[in-house]
C-alpha cells in the first residue's frame, strides 16, 4: 500500500488556526473578526542589484502590513531562502498580536528578502539592502511602518536602511527620520541593550514561569536551537541564573555536553567560525534529528518556524518550551504538548522583549533622548511581568492554554480600539 506523506501546515495556516480558536472562544465581534483575518497590505518588490563581478541579479523582497489599529506597523526584516508571501503574512500577523499583548502603540508588519546572505559579500549585501529600501519607498516610514532586525539581518543593515531612507528626504527633514528603523548600532541612534533585548526577555519569561511553578532555575538543564542573536543572549542570561546549557543546534550542526557548554565561550568560538557552532572543542557532535528528544528541563527554540511538529513532539522530555523563535511549534505539536502537560510559553509573549526594546529605541529617537542600559532592561522586565499576569488571568478566565489566552488578550485590545473609535456602532 502506498501511504501519502501528510501535508504540512504552512506558517500562515498555523497562525490562522490559532487565531480562529481564540476568536471563537472570546466571541470576537464579527466585523473585527473579518478585519483581523486578513492582512491590510502586501508589498512585493523586484529590484535589480549590481554584483561585485559586474553582473546584475534581480531580488524579490516582501513587506506585509497586517494591521495598524493600535499604531504604525512594526516588525523585523528577514534575509533567508524561506522568505515568501506565506512566511511574511504569518510573521506580520504574529507581530500584531505581539505588540498588542505588550501594550505597545503599534500594529504588526514583517518582511524580508528571499536570499541566502552567506552567498554575498558585505558590499553586495549593502547594495541589496539599500536597493530594497528604495524599492519599498514610502511603504515604510517612522510613523507608518518601522522595520527591525530578524533572522540574518544585523544592526549594520538597519543603519543602511536608515541612511538610505533619510537620504530620500529633504535636507532639513533628514535627521527627524532616524526612527524609520530600530535595532540600529548604538553609534547610529540605536538603543543600549536592543542587541540583548529579545534574549533577555526570553529569560524574563522563563523566570516568570519558574516563579509560578516554584522552581529554581539554578541547575536546570536546557537546550537551545539557534545560536544567533536570540539563542546566544538567552543562553547568556540563563547562565547568570545558574542554568546549564547541555545542547545547541544551529544551521551548521548539533553539539552536546552533559556537563554543560559555556555560552560565552561558544559565542567567541562561533564568531571565529563563520557564526557556526560545529566543531566547538568542549562538546561532541550529536545527531541533528534527535535534538529535541535530548534529556533536559527546558527547550528554547530560537531559530526558524515549524521545528517542533507532530512528528517529534512525542519524543520531548523537557517540561517546558520557551518560544524564542516565531512559530517554532506547529498546531499539531501544540495539542500533543498540551495533552502531555508540557508548558509552552508562547512566542508572542516569550520573544516580545525585542519589540519592546525597539519601542524604547523609537521613543529615544523621536524624543531626542539617550537611554541607559539598566533603565532599558528594568523597564523591559517590568512590561513583560505585566503581560505575564494578563496572560495567566485570561487563561484562568477562559480555561484555556497560554497561547490561546495570549491571543485573546492581544485581540481584545484591538477589538476595543475598533469599537471605541465607533467604526462598528
Ligand atoms: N532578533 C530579534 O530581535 C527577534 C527575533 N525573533 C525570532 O527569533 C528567531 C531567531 O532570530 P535571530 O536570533 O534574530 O536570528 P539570527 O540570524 O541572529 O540567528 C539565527 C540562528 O538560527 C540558526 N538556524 C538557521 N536555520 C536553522 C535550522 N534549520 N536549524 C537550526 N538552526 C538554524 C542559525 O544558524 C543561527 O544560529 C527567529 O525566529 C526570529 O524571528 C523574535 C523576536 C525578536
Ligand atoms: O523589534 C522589532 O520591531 C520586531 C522584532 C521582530 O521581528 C519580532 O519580534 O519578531
Amino acid at each position: 500500500m502506498i501511504t501519502k506523506e501528510k501535508p504540512r501546515m504552512g506558517m500562515y495556516e498555523n497562525v490562522k488556526h490559532q487565531y480562529e480558536k481564540a476568536a471563537d472562544l472570546m466571541n470576537l465581534t464579527p466585523a473585527v473578526r473579518k478585519i483581523l483575518a486578513i492582512t491590510n497590505n502586501e508589498i512585493v518588490v523586484h529590484f535589480p542589484v549590481k554584483m561585485d563581478d559586474g553582473s546584475v541579479e534581480v531580488f524579490t523582497g516582501y513587506r506585509v502590513q497586517h494591521n495598524n489599529a493600535l499604531g504604525p506597523y512594526k516588525g523585523g526584516l528577514r534575509y533567508h531562502p524561506t522568505v515568501d508571501i506565506d512566511a511574511a503574512r504569518a510573521l506580520a500577523t504574529w507581530m500584531t498580536w505581539k505588540t498588542s499583548l505588550a501594550g505597545l502603540p503599534y500594529g504588526g508588519g514583517k518582511g524580508g528578502i528571499q536570499l541566502d546572505p552567506s552567498k554575498y559579500s558585505i558590499s553586495e549585501l549593502e547594495r541589496i539592502t539599500r536597493r530594497f529600501t528604495y524599492a519599498l519607498g514610502d511603504n515604510i516610514g517612522p510613523e507608518h511602518d518601522i522595520p527591525a532586525p530578524d533572522v540574518n539581518t544585523t544592526p549594520q543593515m538597519m543603519a543602511w536602511i536608515a541612511d538610505t531612507y533619510m537620504s530620500t528626504k529633504s535636507t532639513n527633514e533628514r535627521t527627524k527620520n532616524a526612527h524609520v528603523v530600530t535595532g540600529k548600532p548604538v553609534g547610529a541612534g540605536g538603543l543600549e541593550g536592543r542587541d540583548r533585548a529579545t534574549g533577555f526577555g526570553v529569560v524574563v519569561s522563563i523566570k516568570e514561569w519558574a516563579k509560578l511553578k516554584s522552581y529554581d532555575l539554578r541547575g536546570m538543564r536546557y537546550i537551545v536551537q539557534g545560536f544567533g542573536n536570540v539563542g546566544f543572549w538567552a543562553s547568556h542570561f540563563m547562565k547568570q541564573h545558574g542554568a546549564i546549557l547541555v545542547g545547541v543546534q544551529d544551521a551548521s550542526g548539533t553539539i552536546y555536553n552533559a556537563d554543560g557548554i559555556d555560552p560565552d565561550q561558544l559565542i567567541v568560538y562561533a564568531q571565529g567560525n563563520n557564526h557556526h557552532i560545529s566543531g566547538f572543542p568542549q562538546a561532541s557532535e550529536y545527531p541533528t534529528s534527535d535534538f529535541f528528544a535530548l534529556d533536559c528541563d527546558i527547550i528554547i527554540p530560537a531559530a526558524m518556524g515549524n521545528q517542533i511538529t507532530g512528528e517529534n513532539a512525542e519524543t520531548i522530555k523537557a517540561m517546558m518550551i520557551a518560544e524564542g523563535a516565531n512559530g517554532p511549534v506547529d498546531v499539531e505539536a501544540d495539542s500533543i504538548l498540551f495533552e502531555r502537560n508540557i508548558d509552552v510559553i508562547p512566542d508572542i509573549y516569550c520573544n516580545s522583549g525585542g519589540v519592546i526594546g525597539s519601542y524604547f529605541e523609537w521613543l529615544q529617537n523621536r524624543n531626542g533622548e539617550l537611554w541607559q542600559m539598566d533603565e532599558v532592561l528594568t523597564k523591559l522586565e517590568s512590561k513583560m511581568g505585566q503581560s505575564f499576569k494578563k496572560l495567566l488571568n485570561t487563561a484562568n478566565e477562559f480555561h484555556t492554554d497560554w497561547r490561546t489566552s495570549a491571543y485573546i488578550e492581544a485581540i481584545r485590545r484591538i477589538e476595543q480600539a475598533y469599537i471605541q473609535r465607533g467604526i462598528f456602532p
